[in-house]
This record gives C-alpha cells, sequence and structure tokens, in this order.
C-alpha cells in the first residue's frame, strides 16, 4: 500500500507573541496539492502572521510549518527552492524596472538558465506580455497586481501564497482574477490566500479557515462557513451567539461574511 503524500502545506499548532500580545494561540490547518484556502477574519485576527510565519518572517514560539512534509526553509531563496512563492499586500514592485525584469527577479536569484523564456511565458498566460518593456510604475494598478502575480507564478511554485490579491480591484478585474486563481489550482497548486473580499473567497476557495483572536473559530467549505453562527458573531464583533455587543473595528471593512 501507498503510503499517502504529506500535504503541500502543513501548519501545526502556530503560536505566536507579540510581547505580552498572544498573535496566534495554535493554530493549525493543511493545503494540499490543487486545493485553494481562504484565511479570513476580522482586522487583527492574526491572518498575516500566520503569512508571515509560513514564510519565515515571524518565528513562532510553539508550532510547526511544514512544506511536503519538510521543515519550511526560513528565506525567500530557500523557499522558492521549495517550491513556494507569495504577493506582497503592498505589491513591492521594482517601479522603475520594466515588467519583463521585474518578472525575471526571483528566476534569477534561483539561477534559472530559462528565465527569460519563462518569465515571457508567464506574462503571456496573464495578458501581460505587451507590457513587457514598459516601466512597472507606469501601469494601472490592476495590471501592477498582475504582475506582482506573475512574479510569483514565473518560479512555477507547487504552494502560492496570496495577500489579499483582491484588495483595491474593482467588478471585472476580480472575476479575471476569480478565473485565473481557479487556473492556478486546476494545475495542481496549493493555494493560500487571505482576503477581506467575501465575494471573491466564496467564488475561489475550496475550504476557508475562518480566525479570530489568534484562534480558528471555523473551517470548512465556503457553504459550511457562511452558515456558521460563530463566524457571524465574530464579525460582528459579539461574544458568542446572541449576545449583545458593539461591532468591533473593521467589521465594516471585513464587509461581513453574509
Ligand atoms: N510586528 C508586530 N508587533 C506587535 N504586534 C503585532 C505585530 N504584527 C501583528 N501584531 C498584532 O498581532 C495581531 C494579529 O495581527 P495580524 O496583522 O496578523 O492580523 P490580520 O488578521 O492580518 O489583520 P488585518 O486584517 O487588519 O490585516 C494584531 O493584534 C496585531 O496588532
Amino acid at each position: 500500500m501507498n503510503t499517502p503524500l504529506p500535504p503541500r502545506l502543513s501548519v501545526g499548532g502556530l503560536e505566536v507573541a507579540f510581547g505580552g500580545l498572544t498573535a496566534l494561540g495554535g493554530v493549525s490547518f493543511d493545503v494540499a496539492d490543487g486545493e485553494t484556502v481562504a484565511l479570513i477574519g476580522p482586522n487583527g485576527a492574526g491572518k498575516t502572521t500566520v503569512f508571515n510565519a509560513v514564510c519565515g518572517l515571524v518565528k513562532p514560539r510553539k508550532g510547526t510549518v511544514r512544506i511536503a512534509g519538510r521543515p519550511a526553509p526560513a528565506r525567500t531563496t530557500g523557499l522558492l527552492k521549495a517550491g513556494v512563492a507569495r504577493t506582497l499586500q503592498g505589491l513591492g514592485l521594482f517601479e522603475h524596472l520594466t515588467v519583463l525584469e521585474n518578472v525575471l527577479v526571483p528566476l534569477t536569484s534561483l539561477r534559472d538558465p530559462d528565465a527569460i523564456a519563462k518569465a515571457h511565458r508567464t506574462l503571456d498566460d496573464l495578458g501581460l506580455a505587451h507590457f513587457a518593456a514598459r516601466p512597472a510604475g507606469t501601469l494601472p494598478y490592476p495590471e501592477r497586481k498582475r504582475v506582482a502575480l506573475a512574479r510569483a507564478l514565473a518560479t512555477d511554485p507547487r504552494l502560492l501564497l496570496l495577500d489579499e490579491p483582491a484588495g483595491g480591484l474593482g467588478g471585472a478585474d476580480i472575476d479575471a482574477l476569480a478565473d485565473t486563481v481557479r487556473r492556478i489550482a486546476a494545475d495542481g497548486r496549493a493555494v493560500l490566500l487571505v482576503e477581506h473580499h467575501v465575494d471573491f473567497v466564496m467564488e475561489v476557495a475550496d475550504r476557508i479557515v475562518v480566525l479570530d483572536f489568534g484562534e480558528v473559530i471555523a473551517a470548512g467549505t465556503p457553504e459550511a462557513v457562511q452558515a456558521d453562527p460563530a463566524v457571524e458573531a465574530a464579525y460582528l464583533g459579539l461574544e458568542a451567539v446572541g449576545a449583545t455587543g458593539t461591532a468591533r473595528d473593521g467589521a465594516a471593512e471585513a464587509g461581513g461574511i453574509a
């Protein structure tokens, strides 16, 4: 009998503290190849901290992050070699470099001999070929976001981490992004995304992990999570279902779960 392969990403009992503040109090979840998992939760719930711990940017007090069964490397090049790429909330593009040069950055750091061909292929795939020679900073925001995605995809990652991919985008761009994310997962890649845009999450996620105050309060299919009273209560800033309370800061931005 074949031993089952370990998940592409496995987060186990992750605890992170900043001084006296427990940002994550023991978070566990997996992401399998070909699966899209969305991490949601009200502002300050710990979503970015999970991302940063997965990328080695914050050191957990306890717990494990494993990529295909092995401890996650701490540095960017190590992560790229392990097949992990991420986008950043602030995009982090080199505005004066061309679109092609931006996409080449991680491929060059991997000393990939096919860097130029791979970069062109990825730009083609994402409908960015005609922007290749343009300085990245001259593109409209939705296209710059796509360049950031292209830069992450160019290395052919097995695990893609997307930090608020729909943030700042409008209707048609969000629909196009949803198609792209579905295509990425259909290629067999594992996708973990942090996102406030609930409609987009409902569209693309196979599973949703809901954080509140650094704890997983719900996990499951979009339908199951949407129907979970604990999730609604968290977004409304209530202690428990049926309790009265005031809306927590950020619940409005998070847009509720409906
Ligand atoms: N570097 C840091 N130093 C101190 N506290 C931090 C640091 N980073 C995060 N925190 C705190 O940890 C908690 C979790 O923050 P985190 O940014 O992970 O939440 P989030 O769910 O990503 O929030 P948002 O949706 O607003 O981005 C918050 O209370 C935050 O203030």
